[in-house]
């Protein structure tokens, strides 16, 4: 029997991967200026400017490229991370300097190589994560992995992870409305190459 009806599960994936197709299709120049840009809106925030403790990511698959960002970050003395992926689908927010040993995930994604020091996610001061869509109630469509939902997810008799979360994508990739799943961990502001903009609740 065929089965012609979508579920919210497929829509979600056709949205993703129509949205991935987008950002891979910007040509160096845009993705370079956006990065730029995007640099621009977060290094004048207060949230960065206060932060000494910064989780960072590395750009795959035309995501915006956080790495102007994390220069300042570094020459301004303070101190970066990246997601590492866990076998347990969580993620490890490992220090990133010069020097760092980096090596491929299983996802092809660079990230630090065991050894270098790992910080918990509740003593960080600022998160940016990746985004492969949003909408302006702070809904986030990710890779589909669950990392990032898994390791910020409030459990009680831990500590609260981190709550200034800034989700980070172009602006072609925002959407006019998701649909927010109940793991869903909440950002705080969305920042793109056009503006860094604040969630209200
Ligand atoms: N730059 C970056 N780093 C990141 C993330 C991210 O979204 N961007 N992650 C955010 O959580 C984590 C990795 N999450 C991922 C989850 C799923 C797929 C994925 O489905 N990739 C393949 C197919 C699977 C495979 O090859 O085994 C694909 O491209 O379709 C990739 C990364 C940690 N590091
Ligand atoms: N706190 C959690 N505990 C256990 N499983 C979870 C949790 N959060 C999400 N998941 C699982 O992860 C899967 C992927 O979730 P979702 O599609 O929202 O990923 P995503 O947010 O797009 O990906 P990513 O966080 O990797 O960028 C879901 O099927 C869900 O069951």
């Amino acid at each position: 029997m065929i089965n012609n009806q979508t579920t919210p599960s497929d829509r979600k994936k056709q949205l993703r991967q129509q949205l991935r197709q987008l950002r891979r299709s910007l040509t160096p120049a845009q993705q370079k200026r956006a990065a730029a840009c995007l640099a621009q809106h977060i290094s004048q925030h207060l949230w960065f400017r206060q932060a000494k403790h910064i989780a960072f990511y590395l750009p795959s698959d035309g995501e915006i490229d956080p790495a102007p960002l994390l220069a300042l970050a570094l020459a301004l003395g303070k101190k970066c991370y990246l997601p590492v992926v866990l076998p347990s689908g969580k993620l490890q927010f490992r220090t990133i300097k010069a020097g760092t040993r980096l090596t491929l995930n299983k996802y092809h994604i660079v990230e630090p190589a065991l050894g270098a020091r790992a910080r918990p996610a509740w003593l960080l001061d600022l998160i940016l994560l990746p985004l492969v869509g949003f909408d302006l109630r702070g809904n986030r469509l990710g890779m589909g992995g669950g990392y990032y939902d898994r390791t910020l997810a409030t459990v009680q008799g831990r500590p609260k992870p981190c709550r200034r979360r800034i989700g980070l994508a172009h602006q072609c990739q925002q959407v006019t409305a998701l649909h927010g799943d109940s793991w869903d961990i909440p950002l705080a502001a969305i920042a793109t190459d056009k503006a860094l903009r604040l969630i209200g609740n």
